[in-house]
């Protein structure tokens, strides 16, 4: 199938199991090309599912497409168009950045002049040039990092994976990266990350899909899944900005003015803001849930 007119990905009813532990159960997701984030606490099966479409890992059950083909059956055709960055930097720490890019770029089929050109502009793109002859060895955190995403990006993929990739970076590192990440889907690449971060997922995706025990919890974008919370809440602040007290409301325009009716009319002076949902809430109320119900099940009333 041609893949340029496929959805980003498909999946329907995706399963995958480790001996008899279900990782992934039913998965279903349509993902049109963009920025796409995967958001899930620890063991939710983030990390298998990247996997799994980056085709490192077989599936058992269910239809999966990525760029229109089957990671199973297709899998060195979509290798050819994919580019997978891991949490744990796999660069060669005893070669320069220059030598790291170029063995990259010949890996990917490149001739040396291509791959010299290439890697002198992603090491250019990623602010590497003044460190591209020195020793990995001697890159900072970030630096590897940002070696490792120019890295894969040498054979121009379709779409990038990237697995939690700002985990332990400074926020000047953090924002450096997430203007790359937007720059490479200004220029029609795809990205598919997954962040424990879901400032970074309200910051740059597209769609957020959170995965909690293996399913989708939910999948929208993050107004969608703020509006999904329901409800703002009005908070009232005194003159230095301390707030001092909060008011839940359904949200509506009517259940909003009715809130501030009674507000005005006993504190005429106070200040006021509607807040909507932050997406750790929404994060909470839909991964914290049943860890809620469980606690309380567990302690007698
Ligand atoms: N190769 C494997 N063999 C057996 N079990 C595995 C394997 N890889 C992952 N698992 C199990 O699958 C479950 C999901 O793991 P996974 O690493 O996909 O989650 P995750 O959401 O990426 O978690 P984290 O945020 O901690 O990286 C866990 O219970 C894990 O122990």
């Amino acid at each position: 199938m041609a893949y340029t007119d496929s959805p980003l990905l498909a999946l329907d009813g995706l399963s995958k199991s480790y001996g008899r532990q279900r990782v992934l159960t039913d998965l279903n997701l349509t993902l049109p090309p963009g920025i796409h984030a995967l958001l899930g606490p620890n063991g939710a099966g983030k990390t298998t599912l990247v996997n799994v479409l980056s085709t490192l890992v077989p599936y058992d059950a269910g239809r999966v497409r990525v760029l229109g083909l089957d990671p199973r059956r297709e899998r060195k055709r979509l290798q050819g168009l994919v580019s997978l960055t891991g949490q744990y930097a796999a660069v060669d720490d005893k070669l320069s950045g220059a030598e790291n890019m170029l063995m990259m770029g010949r890996l990917f089929g490149l001739s040396r002049r291509d791959a010299q050109r290439r890697a002198d502009d992603l090491l250019e793109r990623f602010a590497l040039t003044a460190a591209a002859g020195k020793r990995v060895a001697t890159y900072s955190g970030g630096m590897r990092r940002k070696l490792d995403i120019a890295a894969g990006l040498i054979g121009r993929p379709r779409l990038i994976f990237l697995d939690e990739p700002t985990t332990g970076l400074d926020t000047r590192s953090r924002q450096a990266l997430w203007d790359e990440i937007r720059t490479l889907a200004d220029s029609g690449a795809s990205v598919f990350l997954t962040t424990q971060y879901l400032e970074e997922a309200d910051a740059l995706a597209d769609r957020i899909v959170v995965l909690h025990g293996g399913r989708i919890a939910a999948d929208g974008t993050a107004a969608q899944l703020k509006s999904r919370v329901g409800g703002s809440t009005i908070q009232l602040h005194d003159d230095a900005g301390h707030i001092l007290e909060e008011i839940p409301t359904r949200g509506s325009a009517l259940d909003v003015a009715r809130h501030l009716d009674a507000v005005a009319a006993a504190r005429p002076d106070v200040d006021v803001t509607v807040r909507r949902p932050t997406l750790d809430e929404v994060f909470l109320e839909l991964t914290g849930r049943q860890a809620r119900e469980r606690t309380q099940e567990e302690v007698p009333a």
